[in-house]
């Protein structure tokens, strides 16, 4: 599907889906449990993958109710061998969560994706379950999917980089609390994206599993930014309190509703966005970039919204060393922005469903913007010229998707995004929503 927007003014309310990281984790965690029940879980394409692998590993995940709360049996810390190939499909998250689970088994699973995830690094997990005693291998011998795990991993200590992927962090850190032998992880390099393992340290404190990062101070409130390592004693259990978990909203989600409303909400007008409840998601760091942008934004963290209206904004210095999902966005709004955005330790953003330095740079050119791309470094040199609107690629990742269609809003004429059905993995009611803010949007096939 390719869609075509015109450009629009918005105003209105709207609610973010809910965190596609919490659901991962969360029905995870009640894989790992005997029983639990998820409410307000996410229900896109790549929660659906990691609810497939904990069937696969022999839970059970069943939709209950009126409003889509899972059910979830779990294997209760002891994965079978899956009966078939796990497919990950475009999932990242998944496919590093699910290796961890994988290597526990008592026999080898296979996991494979699509296109995107098959060409995802996953070698310094691989390493570090081959270093713990595990099977762990590409089988391409390239470091990537399809991959062939397990033997009963028991745990130990081993040392792994931070600067790849914290994905892996996390799934060490979930699988190794049901070893007999814990495992402590000693980084090799600084962590990027460490909310991420904060949000892992939540939802595992949420199920009654302590994990703690070793050596940091929590600096700006991020647990474990600055960690030297991590430690997870072995033989815990997983169990929520009360036998359930909520989760909350999605701030990476949201990203795309509140650049729209700073970009393009009507005189007088805004977009409120209902869903934001505080919670460890690094991408709540979007309410301060449009700040600092100079948006007229506040957010009611006791009620869970987020105002913004219509703003003229001005350039800015963002590092996405902990918050590698906004790059789209903050690239898209230093197109519009005056004076240049410099998008600072993006290196990590380059390893997502596609290298989203180099497509942000190629696209929002094709609008018309200029920008400078570094290795590590994207800066927008904003104001230059407006942005016209083109024909542009969406590369088969929501988050480009997303970011460009709410560059089309101010684009002068009309924009097509193409393949744009991928919105799916994330956000899949993106542009219902969207139009309901009164954007123009039409489809074709
Ligand atoms: O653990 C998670 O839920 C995620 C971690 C981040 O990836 P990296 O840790 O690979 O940067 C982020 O980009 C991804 O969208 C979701
Ligand atoms: C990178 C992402 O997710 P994953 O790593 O799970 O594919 C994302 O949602 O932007």
């Amino acid at each position: 599907m390719d869609v075509h927007i015109s450009p629009s003014s918005v105003s209105g309310t709207a609610r973010a889906p809910p965190s596609k990281s919490y659901t991962h984790r969360a029905i995870l965690a009640a894989g790992y449990s005997d029983e639990a029940t998820i409410y307000d879980a996410l229900d896109s394409a790549d929660p659906r993958a990691t609810q497939r692998a904990v069937n696969a590993f022999g839970g059970d995940v069943t939709v209950v109710g009126d409003d889509g709360a899972l059910r979830i049996t779990g294997f209760d810390g002891t994965p079978y061998v899956p009966d078939d190939v796990i497919d990950c499909g475009n999932s990242g998250t998944t496919m590093r969560l699910v290796t961890a689970t994988a290597a526990l088994a008592d026999g080898l699973t296979v996991l494979t994706g699509d296109d995107s995830l098959r060409s995802r690094p996953q070698g310094p997990l691989l390493s570090a379950l081959t270093e713990l005693d595990a099977r762990a291998e590409s089988t391409r011998n390239n470091g990537q999917a399809p991959l062939v795990v397990g033997d009963s991993l028991d745990g130990g200590t081993v040392a792994i980089p931070g600067d790849i992927s914290s994905q892996y962090i996390s799934a060490l850190l979930m699988a190794g609390a049901v070893t007999d032998e814990g495992i402590e992880l000693e980084l090799t390099t600084e962590l990027k994206s460490a909310p991420y393992v904060d949000i892992t340290l939540e939802v595992l404190d949420d199920f009654g599993v302590t994990a703690e990062p070793v050596g940091t101070n929590g600096e700006d409130g991020v647990r474990s930014a600055g960690a030297d390592g991590f430690v997870v004693e072995g033989g815990q259990g997983y169990a929520p309190a009360g036998g359930e978990y909520h989760v909350p909203g999605d701030f990476s989600s949201m990203s795309y509703l509140l650049a729209a409303g700073a970009v393009a909400a009507s005189d007088g007008g805004s977009v409120i966005v209902e869903g934001a409840q505080p919670s460890a998601q690094g991408d709540s760091a979007i309410v301060d970039i449009l700040d600092r942008m100079g948006a007229d934004i506040s957010w009611h963290t006791d009620r869970g919204t987020i105002t913004v209206s219509g703003s003229s904004l001005s350039g800015t210095t963002v590092d996405v060393g902990n918050t590698p999902d906004l790059l789209p966005t903050i690239a898209v709004l230093g197109a519009v922005a005056d004076g240049d955005t410099v998008i600072e330790n993006c290196e990590h953003v380059r390893y997502k469903e596609t290298d989203r330095v180099s497509a942000m740079a190629t696209e929002l050119e094709a609008l018309g913007a200029s920008l400078t791309e570094e290795q590590a470094t994207l800066t927008i040199h904003g104001g230059d010229s407006e942005l016209s609107g083109a024909t542009v690629e969406g590369y088969h990742d929501h988050r480009v998707i997303m970011s460009l269609a709410v560059a089309g809003l101010v684009a002068d004429g009309d924009t097509t995004v193409t393949g744009a059905d991928h919105v799916a993995v994330s956000f899949p009611d993106f542009f219902e929503v969207l139009s309901d803010l009164g954007a123009t949007i039409d489809r074709t096939e």
